[in-house]
């Protein structure tokens, strides 16, 4: 399949048409909530984030069957400055310990009972230093918006992206950076553990991208100071709008990529809920902009999508209540 936009106007007017919930199912979801057999309220956040799934769905009683994982990688010039405690190779290095099962997101993804699919995207060309220049030029943030959309199956029920790309946390800190204002020294944080001397150069990268490229905004802040792997998450996001299948975002850096739609469109991530708030020192802070609550804070920073795995057993917890219980008429339990 092929995806349907060849230029970022022609992603924006995807973007813009894209469904939303389903009131109806929505409505219906929340009424059987009202009749199970607890005290109102009693699963707290969970009964939240089963009305949510089934309006998304278009089921009242909705199940997770099919979840699915996409790890995208990229590479980034801008390590060459010294951002990253890793060097560049460990991204492909660890891309073949994702295809041989090796890594952290292999167990979670086989735990929450998802497949997993890792998708490289041109790693042997890495991004520009965006302190230099554009990170991609349109056609480049084009093609990796694309890859980012057709890696989406449609018979998925739930979909987590994540990544894997050594320096991506400059690039996410500076599109925080431009999306939000402040200081440079607001959005930067250790990262992979760089020292202090490190993370003085991703204050001053960061200062200088966001600076050269006018605090860009949108599409636009993904294609300057974004990355082939960040787009790529933000193309698989706006796949599963479309497909009407809910999103659990991972951590810093899936969350600034997400938050580029956002910015581009109120709206784009309604179909999308937080997985977990990583130990990146921003990652909160870029959370409360785009008003979403994390389901859990496990003092994760690992990325490839694995807090948002891990997430995966709650909100199918959460499914499984509300689909499973019996009512208080169906059990002969006395309401309040
Ligand atoms: O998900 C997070 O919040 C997160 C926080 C810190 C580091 N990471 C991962 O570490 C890599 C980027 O770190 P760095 O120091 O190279 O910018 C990249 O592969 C990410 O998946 C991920
Ligand atoms: C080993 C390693 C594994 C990772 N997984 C995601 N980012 C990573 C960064 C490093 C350095």
């Amino acid at each position: 399949m092929s995806a349907d936009f060849t230029t970022l106007a022609e992603f924006r007017a995807v973007l813009a048409g894209a469904p939303g919930t389903d009131q109806k199912a929505q409505g219906e979801a929340e009424a059987r909530n009202g009749q199970l057999t607890k005290p109102p309220g009693a699963l707290g956040r969970l009964e939240d984030l089963a009305i949510w799934y089934a309006g998304w769905r278009g089921n009242p009683r909705p199940q997770i069957s099919a979840p699915q994982v996409i790890v995208f990688a990229g590479n980034h010039g801008v390590t060459a400055q010294g951002v990253s405690a890793f060097p560049a190779e460990v991204t492909e290095q660890m891309v073949l310990n994702f295809q041989h099962g090796g890594a952290a997101i292999n167990q979670l993804a086989k735990a929450a009972g998802a497949t997993l699919d890792v998708v490289a995207l041109d790693l042997e060309r890495p991004t520009a230093d965006f302190t230099q220049d554009a990170a991609m030029n349109e056609d480049d943030v084009v093609s990796a918006l694309a890859t980012g959309w057709n890696a989406v199956s449609a018979d998925s029920d739930l979909l987590v992206v994540g990544e894997m790309g050594i320096g991506n946390t400059t690039s996410a800190a500076a599109i925080a950076n431009a999306l939000y204002g402040g200081e440079a020294a607001d959005w930067v944080g250790r990262g992979t553990g760089v020292d202090d001397a490190g993370l003085a150069i991703k204050e001053r990268v960061v200062r200088e991208g966001v600076e050269k490229h006018g605090n860009p905004k949108g599409l636009k802040a993904l294609q300057t100071l974004g990355g082939r792997e960040l787009a790529a998450m933000a193309g698989a996001i706006a796949r599963a709008r479309s497909l009407r299948i809910p999103v659990i975002m991972d951590g810093f850096i899936c969350t600034s990529a997400a938050a580029t739609l956002e910015s581009e469109l109120s709206g784009a991530l309604d179909h999308v809920v937080s997985g977990h708030v990583s130990a990146e020192a921003a990652h909160g802070a870029v959370l409360k902009q785009l008003g979403k609550e994390p389901m859990l804070s496990l003092g994760m920073r690992l990325g490839e999508g694995s807090g948002a795995a891990v997430a995966i057993n709650i909100l199918k917890s959460a499914v499984a209540c509300h689909s499973g219980m019996a009512t208080f008429a169906e059990a002969g339990v006395s309401d309040g």
